[in-house]
């Protein structure tokens, strides 16, 4: 069984369906794309499988259990976290709190411990940092744990981004477009870490991407989505000569 299995998934918006009788199917680890025009549904679909939208029809079901109709942070309890298209940081605070504050999410000091700073609480304090920190390293963000999140570069800033979903300790990352707006040398980059952190953390990810080298670089299978629906799945190889994707996405030019 699949790790995530989306059926028949479909929202409208009054007379327009964003999103048509999608299927999708992610497996544990995997690193899979789903690109597709402008308008084509794809954040729209972020936002149903993450419950920031409830489904007109269809189910999201992640580990045999349905998520459809459960509030967003407790799908992220049980797993999927993302980023934005549009940078969501606690600007004014520093970089590793932008991260200690997405760990939170997961573990809660006992009320009383964290209430009267108990031994407990400053353990868990400093068991957090330490991982807090680690994450950063990855992304080579540690060195900049004492900045305030505003004062860091636009790449760095959408790194970040990445450290904090990640924080949340999910079992499916969602990433939507995060090489938007970044240099051809941070893209490259970017493209780098996520192969990295697919391995090394075990996790599965789902890319929205517009810039297609990078989605053709690292994913290993890509859903095509054109009008809310499906119009092609397989490899990027398979993608890249698929004439219904050339036809409608790439304008011929692939
Ligand atoms: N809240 C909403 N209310 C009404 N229509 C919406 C809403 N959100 C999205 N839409 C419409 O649904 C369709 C799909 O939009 P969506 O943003 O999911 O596409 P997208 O593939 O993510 O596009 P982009 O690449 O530009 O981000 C569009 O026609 C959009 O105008």
């Amino acid at each position: 069984m699949a790790l995530l299995e989306v059926k028949n998934l479909t929202k409208n918006f009054g007379g327009l369906t964003a999103v048509g009788d999608v299927n999708i199917e992610l497996g544990e680890s995997e690193l899979v794309g789903l690109i597709g025009p402008n308008g084509a549904g794809k954040t729209t679909l972020f936002n149903l499988l993450t419950g920031v939208y409830e489904p007109t029809e269809g189910t999201v079901t992640l580990d045999g259990k349905i998520l459809n109709g459960m509030p967003t942070y407790k799908i992220a309890a049980a797993g999927l976290s993302r980023t934005f298209q549009n940078i969501r940081l606690f600007k004014d605070l520093t970089v590793l709190d932008n991260v200690l504050i997405a760990m939170g999410t997961r573990k809660k000091s006992k009320l009383f411990e964290s209430l009267f700073r108990l031994p407990g609480y400053y353990k868990q304090e400093e068991t957090m940092k330490k991982e807090a920190m680690e994450l950063l390293a990855i992304f080579d963000l540690d060195v900049k744990s004492d900045n305030l999140a505003k004062n860091l570069p636009y790449g760095e800033q959408r790194r970040l981004e990445i450290v904090r979903a990640l924080a949340t300790n999910p079992k499916i990352l969602f990433l939507d477009e995060p090489a938007a707006g970044m240099n051809p040398q941070e893209t490259a980059e970017l493209t780098t870490l996520i192969k990295q952190i697919q391995q090394q953390f075990n996790i599965t990810i789902l890319l929205i991407e517009h810039d297609m080298s990078l989605v053709m670089n690292v994913t290993e299978r890509i859903y095509v989505l054109e009008y809310g629906r499906l119009i092609a799945q397989g490899t990027p190889d398979e993608i890249k000569t698929n004439k219904r994707v050339i036809e409608s996405y790439l304008g011929g030019e692939a």
